[in-house]
């Protein structure tokens, strides 16, 4: 049994995948996108989190100097062209080796970003939504993924949770509500 699922088996508000898809949510919330925030974490096998990131433009590129839309016919005015992906981000904000790291994505990652997936030793692909399925990008990323024997699964869960952040000066930590 690895230390992950240790953690899992140890929890107690939240479990180990609950609790790491819950800061991707967090971290999407960052996002500029205005149509799909994406966010995404690296957690190595001691249940680390060790880097985090949202898809965004790139480091000095202001945001109001390129476009967020997606809908014009000249693929210089769309977002897709410049847009860094939160999976990119997460592990291009990771110090040290990501070999055998499991990422916990909001969104199932495209081909480009499978291949950094793979190049970087990670093993393990936990995601939340699969919208683009049915786009050749997430079927290359998937056979990609199969060949090179990297695990990938739907997170599922149906709990709710809610943040009170009022009247925290008086408490420890703050309120999370289950
Ligand atoms: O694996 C992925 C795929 C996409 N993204 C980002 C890139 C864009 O900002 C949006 C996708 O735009 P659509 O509105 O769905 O066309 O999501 C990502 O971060 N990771």
């Amino acid at each position: 049994m690895d230390n992950l699922t240790r953690l899992l088996e140890s929890a107690s508000l939240l479990d180990a995948h609950e609790h790491f898809m819950s800061f991707c949510l967090l971290a999407a919330q960052r996002s500029k996108d205005p149509c799909t925030q994406v966010g995404a974490c690296v957690v190595d096998r001691q249940g680390n989190l060790i880097g985090s990131g949202y898809n965004g433009m790139p480091r000095g590129c202001h945001d109001d100097e390129f476009p967020w839309g997606k809908r014009s016919e000249d693929p210089l005015e769309n977002k897709h062209l410049y847009v860094c992906h939160a999976e990119l981000n997460a592990i291009a904000n990771t110090t040290g080796t990501m070999n055998d790291c499991v990422i916990y994505v909001t969104l199932f990652p495209c081909n480009e970003c499978a291949k950094l997936i793979i190049q970087n030793g990670i093993s393990e692909v936990v995601y939340l939504s699969d919208k683009h399925a049915h786009k050749k990008s997430t079927v290359a990323a998937k056979a990609m993924f199969d060949s090179a024997g990297v695990k990938y699964w739907q997170f599922k869960s149906k709990k709710k949770i809610t943040v009170e952040f009022e009247d925290l000066q008086d408490r420890v930590a703050p309120r999370i509500v289950l």
